[in-house]
């Protein structure tokens, strides 16, 4: 092949940024999130002097007529630790500019990106010195709830239920989707009961979370990467590592409190009784018992939690999840064994992105007013809103976490 006619990835970044609107970030302990909407390159030329503009369509609701523009939601995250990779990143798409390299900061006025999560206030002074920009600060929580919400109401086959390798969609009702409890598993655990859209309320939490599993994860089988240790669990048995009830029982069952043998007694139990230290257990196991205790305990306290309120439906989110299967079964079975199959865990594809995909809502009306141009605003002076069409995503594409859902954009 004629190495010209290659793309790179970088050639392809940069000439995407042309198209590029309105991004938000969220800025956790372990992870950075990105969401930017990209138009469709779609231009109309206009007679001879070559003006090209964004060709937009109409869509019709009701009796009134709205543009439509149409293009990409995209998605991608950086780690924290690595935050100037992210920051190289927006500057070479120069997503901090709407993509448009002539707009470079003239001083008058500080450009604003929406930002939600702990770094949007550690990191505000990073983003004011390397990019010239102002992290418009959203709070955490009502951004993870906007974001749950809003991609419950808008993607088709965005939630499923995961248990015993079986993976089914659930269909959401809007008029029956309150309340609910949110669990956002990322480096902490918060839990938060809906009970519609800026109805909340942060219930509970724990601090052994994501951050634990990859902190003591690392720690104790000594892994380069999340994506090892995961890789590792997946191949691990945790008999060799955790006490079992029928280590504690003589190899029977303690049924008369619903105990099988082979139950967990106590995680990491095992260890105390071998005279046997850390580099004689293998990491596969280690890596395995570790994920099902903080899976265990997280599926149990949001168990709790639910009872407390009352909810039958739990919602996990946060990019500790990574749809890896047995963590979904895990906290799936936690959830059944202890509600009595009251409760159902559910899951979502965009698992990760809720807090991004909340600040990027939050800036609707600035970002439709660039977006759709002025037409738009004078045509509907009143209300702005960012409205999108379902968003169809291909069920059979494995997600890794950077990706882009094609969605239209119009004002409602
Ligand atoms: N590539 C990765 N690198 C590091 N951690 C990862 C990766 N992929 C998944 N994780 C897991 O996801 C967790 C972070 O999830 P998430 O991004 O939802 O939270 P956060 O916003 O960083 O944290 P918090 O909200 O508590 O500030 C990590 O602690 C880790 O368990
Ligand atoms: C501190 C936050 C909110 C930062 O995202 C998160 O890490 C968290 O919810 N941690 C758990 C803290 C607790 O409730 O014990």
């Amino acid at each position: 092949m004629d190495p010209r006619e290659v793309e790179t990835e970088a050639n392809s970044d940069q000439n995407q940024s042309s198209n590029v609107y309105h991004l938000a970030l969220d800025i956790g302990g372990s992870l950075v999130k990105l969401v930017y909407f990209t138009k469709d390159d779609d231009h109309i030329v206009d007679g001879e002097e070559g003006i090209s503009r964004e060709k937009t369509s109409v869509k019709s609701k009701g009796s009134r007529d709205y543009p439509v523009l149409n293009g990409k939601l995209n998605f991608k995250k950086f780690e924290t630790s690595k935050i100037n990779d992210c920051l190289q990143f927006i500057k070479t798409m120069n997503l901090h500019l709407g993509g448009n390299q002539q707009q470079e900061n003239t001083g008058s006025q500080t450009t604003a990106i929406k930002a939600t999560g702990g770094g949007s206030y550690k990191y505000a002074d990073l983003f004011k010195e390397r990019l010239g920009i102002s992290l418009d600060k959203e709070d955490e929580m009502d951004c993870l709830v906007a974001g749950a919400n809003f991609l419950l109401e808008v993607v088709h086959q965005e939630a499923f239920t995961y248990m015993g390798d079986q993976k089914q969609f659930v269909k959401i009702d809007q008029n029956d989707l309150y309340p609910y409890l949110l669990v956002n598993i990322g480096s902490g655990v918060g839990m938060i009961k809906v009970e519609g859209d800026g109805k909340f309320e942060r219930v509970s939490g724990t601090s052994i979370g994501g951050g634990s599993f990859w902190g003591l994860g690392k720690l104790l089988t000594k892994c380069k990467s999340f994506d090892e240790l995961l890789d590792l669990s997946y191949r691990g048995n945790n008999r060799a590592v955790d006490m079992l009830v029928g280590d504690i029982y003589g190899g029977m069952d303690y049924s008369k409190i619903g105990l099988s043998s082979t139950a967990i007694a106590s995680s990491f139990g095992r260890a105390i009784s071998e005279n046997k230290e850390l580099k004689d257990y293998n990491p596969e196991d280690i890596a395995r018992s570790l994920l099902r205790l903080i899976s265990n305990n997280i599926g149990q306290i949001s168990y709790l939690n639910a009872l407390r309120f009352g909810l039958k439906r739990i919602f996990f989110g946060g990019f500790f999840i990574r749809r890896h299967p047995f963590t979904m079964d895990t906290l799936s079975v936690a959830v059944n064994f202890w509600s009595k199959g009251e409760a159902k865990a559910m899951f979502l594809r965009h698992e990760g992105f809720l807090g991004a995909v909340g600040a990027f809502m939050s800036s609707d009306k600035h970002g439709l007013k660039e977006l759709l141009g002025n037409e738009v605003v004078q045509q509907t002076p009143n209300k702005l809103s960012f409205a999108v069409d379902k968003i169809q995503v291909p069920i059979d594409v494995e997600l890794n976490g950077d990706e882009s859902i094609e969605c239209s954009v119009y004002a409602a």
